[in-house]
């Protein structure tokens, strides 16, 4: 049966196309967006011009971004040319749904272009654009795009900063803005300094709304993220699935360290603690010196009636479904309980939240981190089920502009193996794999 999503229910097909000058935060939005989508199985590709022009002026200098300068224009306007002839293949041939075109596209001239290719190809356009005139902001986005372009690798920082702010001087010479009066037939979004002022206008599709809604929730001041699964619990102990039991002794010793080893991950940070609304959560919770927030779709993944079910009774009495599941476990839905997609759906507003928060530690369940996680470091839907997330471990995300940095603190506290790798009912085997290519995930280089 077809999973019906916001994108396939309405066939729209939508390109947001960025706006601004270079350092103001593009490429940082295009790929949030990309990410959000992609983890809600909306299917969403970013078209970088910048890595289109590398390809014929592998290490341009500020010149190059003349307006006059008559022979880099041809490779920029190559460039571009290039990316939205592929973008439009991949929405032909690939069944794209949200593309985003992520380069200053600073005129009005060009942007009548790229509007007129859209609704040749029957694509609703939507401009985004980044604006913004604080000092320090742009600094701060100069400091990330130097030490991660391959436009600057190797370049003295000094240098690298001099030449960037030239490059930006060459394009105001020639920048438009989006005019609230010019450009009011267009579907846009005018976002000022992040999203301290926001102007929205034409924005008419649920799809399109809910980009903007996203996008309007982000904010990229320092912040940590902490995410913990619950202290080992009597169902772990007994190889039981679901249920709301207590912890076992080693996770009440657990909950007792959790304090201590927060601090000294956080430091004197005041932060927010989130359990779902479990009594494991609760307790492995209770010692420590924050508010706390109970939110009900932090609860584990509803295995049905399979719940307090040990995954050797499941392969017993239910052999076909124990099989379905091995087969495609991020859309099999237990009788009468959930999948991983139902999880990632209600974890949404989760995610919104989060977005808006500083900094916030997360104790939860086994499914429900796996696919947090995933949406902060980019792990494809087939693969994030089967990621393992051990017990009696702290894991610390750090957003930042270009990678999600990853730091996993490990508690001396022994604990069970939860982890049922493909093909087997026995749990622990084969973790030792999954834990590999969680590490290799943690790796900035797959993130964003
Ligand atoms: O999707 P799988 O790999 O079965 O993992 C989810 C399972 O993890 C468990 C432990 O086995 O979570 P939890 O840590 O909250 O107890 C089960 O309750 C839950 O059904």
């Amino acid at each position: 049966m077809p999973v019906y999503t916001v994108s396939n229910v309405q066939n729209l097909r939508i390109c947001v196309v960025m706006v601004g000058l270079p350092a103001r935060g593009k490429s940082f939005i295009s790929q949030k967006i990309v990410r959000y989508l992609s983890w809600l199985s909306i299917k969403s590709k970013c078209f970088n011009v910048g890595s289109y022009r590398r390809q014929g002026a592998p290490r341009p200098s500020a010149e190059f971004f003349d307006a006059s300068n008559e022979e880099a224009y041809k490779i920029r306007e190559q460039a571009v040319t290039q990316a939205v002839h592929d973008m439009m293949n991949w929405f032909a041939d690939e069944e794209g749904v949200v593309a985003i075109l992520d380069a200053t596209n600073s005129t009005r001239e060009r942007r009548k272009w790229v509007l007129k290719l859209c609704r040749e190809n029957s694509i609703e356009p939507m401009f985004l654009e980044s604006w913004c005139d604080d000092k320090d902001l742009i600094l701060r986005n100069i400091a990330d795009f130097k030490t991660s372009s391959p436009d600057y690798e190797g370049v003295d920082p000094d240098v690298a900063t001099a030449d960037f702010l030239e490059r930006i001087a060459n394009y105001e010479q020639v920048y438009q803005t989006l005019d609230a009066a010019e450009d009011r037939d267009l579907t846009f979004v005018r976002m000022m300094n992040i999203a301290q002022q926001v102007i929205i206008n034409k924005v008419e599709t649920y799809l399109e709304s809910r980009i903007v809604f996203y996008v309007m929730n982000l904010h990229i001041k320092p912040r940590y993220i902490w995410l913990s699964r619950h202290g080992e619990s009597i169902y772990n102990l007994e190889k039981k699935i679901g249920g709301d039991s207590s912890l076992s002794q080693r996770g009440l010793q657990y909950a007792e360290k959790l304090p201590e080893f927060v601090r000294e991950s956080a430091g004197d940070r005041d932060l927010t603690v989130w359990t779902s609304t479990l009594i494991r959560t609760q307790e492995t919770a209770q010692h420590l010196p924050y508010k706390q927030l109970q939110w009900k779709a932090l609860d584990e993944l509803d295995a049905g009636v399979c719940d307090g079910m040990t995954y050797e009774e499941i392969e017993e009495t239910f052999p076909e479904d124990f099989k379905a599941r091995d087969e495609d476990k991020y859309e099999y839905r237990y009788r009468g309980g959930e999948s991983y997609r139902d999880v990632v759906i209600r974890l949404e507003p989760i995610i919104m939240e989060l977005e808006r928060q500083e900094n916030i530690l997360i104790i939860t369940h086994q499914a429900v981190l796996r696919c947090i996680y995933a949406y902060f470091m980019n792990v494809p839907q087939e693969e994030s089920p089967w990621m393992s997330i051990p017990l009696h471990t702290l894991i610390r995300l750090e957003p930042r502009a270009y990678a999600t940095h990853v730091t996993k603190i490990k508690a001396n506290i022994p604990a069970v193996s939860t982890y049922k790798g493909r093909g087997t009912s026995q749990v622990g085997e084969n973790e030792a794999i999954a834990n590999k290519s969680l590490d290799a995930l943690a790796n900035p280089a797959t993130s964003d």
